[in-house]
């Protein structure tokens, strides 16, 4: 069985993948300083909870903080005795290289949504990723990663404005009922609700015409849900976009890597 880790700035989610399904999805906090032991004792604590029988055989880590690969290494390797793969690292296999400036380091997470989404759509895509920031990824035809936009992401923005004016408070996201909002917690939320609504509208419209083409977006990360539900900005929303690419690019490595 395949242990699934994606650590993102914020949250680091760990999902089994028994080859057909997964079996369970834990979240916690994205901490460089937590060692291989404390994973464990998180990790098998839920594991037990849940009642999940899991003989992980195969680790894969996507990690956009380059800390914390260190000791989910250890992890790998002293609780199940394997060498995880590590996206971004020169021995693990991407289906299609990606197609940018020379020395870039594109984020893990964002080619693995390129992985996940190409293997279920096909090409010519823009996958919009909400987490820590908003990401847009461009999928060219063949799968490659094309580029993208990078924007601030929505409880970021809320929390720029809360820790750079003394008289705003901490906000949470939620869609105002008006535009115009007459306290100033809900013309904080109409602020970063509706002009994100524009930016990710914005965004899409200008990647189209700037190439020409039709392209399909999917939409991933906990906020898409919250916007889609307002207006029809994607064309499919996938919670698991992000595990599934990474199930995609351990499949591709096992078939592709001789042993
Ligand atoms: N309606 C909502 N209001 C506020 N927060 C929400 C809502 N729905 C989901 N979330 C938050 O979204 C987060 C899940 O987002 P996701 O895992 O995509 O990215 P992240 O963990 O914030 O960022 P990163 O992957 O960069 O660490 C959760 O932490 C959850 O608290
Ligand atoms: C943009 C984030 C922070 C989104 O998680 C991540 O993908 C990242 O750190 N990227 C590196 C730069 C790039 O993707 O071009
Ligand atoms: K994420």
């Amino acid at each position: 069985m395949l242990l699934a880790i994606d650590c993102g700035n914020t949250n680091t989610v760990f999902s089994i993948w028994d080859g057909e399904k997964f079996l369970c999805t834990l979240r916690t906090s994205t901490h460089h300083a937590r060692t291989a032991d404390a994973y464990f004792t998180w990790y098998s604590t839920l594991v037990k909870h849940y009642g999940i029988e899991a003989d992980i055989t195969d680790v894969i880590i996507s990690s956009t903080v380059p800390r914390v690969v260190f000791n989910l290494r250890v992890f790998a390797d002293r609780f199940f005795g394997c060498r995880p793969m590590v996206v971004g690292k020169p021995e693990c296999l991407l289906p299609q290289a990606p197609r940018v400036d020379a020395g870039t380091q594109v984020g893990p997470d964002r080619l693995v949504n390129t992985a996940g989404a190409f293997d279920r759509h096909g090409g010519n895509l823009i996958v919009v990723d909400f987490g820590t920031a908003t990401t847009f990824d461009v999928v060219g035809h063949d799968g490659a990663y094309e580029g993208g936009v990078i924007a601030p992401g929505v409880n970021l923005s809320l929390e720029a404005l809360h820790m750079a004016a003394a008289a705003l408070p901490h906000v949470d996201i939620a869609k105002p009922q008006r535009v115009v909002g007459t306290n100033t917690v809900a013309c904080m939320q109409s602020g970063v609700f509706w002009g994100y609504v524009g930016l990710v509208r914005e965004i899409c419209t200008r990647i189209k015409a700037e190439r020409d083409q039709q392209m399909m977006i999917v939409a991933t990360g906990g906020l898409a849900s919250l916007f889609q539900q307002t207006e029809a900005l994607f064309d499919a929303f996938e919670e698991d976009l992000t595990m599934h690419g990474l199930t995609v690019i351990h499949r591709y490595n096992k078939e592709n890597t001789p042993r």
